[in-house]
């Protein structure tokens, strides 16, 4: 469902010089599988989601999802395979501060194609406990209220992946368990591909397959090995 192969990325640093992030030589998803991405700071894992995403273009390799080579379609294709097939929770939400919650997560749906459906909308707000707060604008919510509605806003268009960047950061260890569970069971219920970025040890003790970045990625297997002692 999700294939990376050969992919390289590297940003260029204020003198010029290049500074390499990922060499991932193969990393795979299957359909409606559930992943957790660990790492410590600084080692990648945005990028890694910002590529799989079409965010970020990568300087060699190819993305696939559903069969889809994203890394071989203009701009314009990839904001709209984006908007019909990826969900995304952003580490910083980037929920649009002049709408409601129920407005930012009716947007999700904005791009799909299909009619936007308000009771989905307010179904999933339920689910993570703003049903209280559907009108609320983002500086009326909390940082935990606002990460909540950003997770409803990336299942809002059944998508078949998605990527969420430490979707629980800022939650409190009561809601943090519902959002995980929202998560689980929806990209169970719809069979979405899920791949969750989490330094959480409670988090991602939950799931089957969690990947170290630096066994997956060989930019930080070789920093690893040659780190001083
Ligand atoms: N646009 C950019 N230009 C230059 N360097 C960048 C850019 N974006 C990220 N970096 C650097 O690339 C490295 C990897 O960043 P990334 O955000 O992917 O890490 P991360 O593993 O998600 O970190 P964290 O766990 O702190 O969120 C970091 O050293 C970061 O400073």
């Amino acid at each position: 469902m999700l294939l990376l192969e050969g992919v390289k990325k590297s940003y260029r640093e204020p003198d010029g010089s290049e500074l390499p992030i990922l060499d991932i030589p193969r990393f795979a998803v299957d359909e409606g599988e559930q992943v957790v991405i660990r790492g410590r700071s600084g080692c990648g894992k945005t990028t890694m989601l910002n590529t799989i995403a079409g965010l970020t273009t990568v300087d060699a390799g190819s993305v696939s999802v559903k069969g889809v080579e994203l890394t071989r379609l203009t701009e314009a294709g990839r904001d709209r395979f984006r908007a019909r097939q990826i969900g995304y929770v952003f580490q910083t939400f980037n929920l649009l501060a002049a709408f409601s919650a129920l407005e930012n997560v009716m947007l999700g749906m904005t791009f799909t194609g299909q009619t936007r459906d308000a009771a989905r909308a307010r179904d999933l707000l339920d689910r993570v406990g703003l049903g209280h707060r559907m009108h609320h604008k983002p500086a009326a919510m909390s940082v935990g209220e606002q990460q909540r509605t950003a997770v409803a806003r990336a299942l809002a268009n059944k998508p078949v992946l998605l990527l969420a960047d430490e979707p629980t950061a800022n939650i409190d260890p009561s809601n943090q368990q519902q959002v995980i569970d929202l998560l689980r069971t929806v990209c169970e219920e719809e069979k979405v591909a899920m791949l969750l970025v989490t330094h959480s040890p409670e988090v991602s003790g939950q799931f089957g397959r969690v990947e170290p970045l630096e066994e997956i990625n060989r930019v930080m297997a070789q920093a690893t090995m040659t780190k001083p002692l």
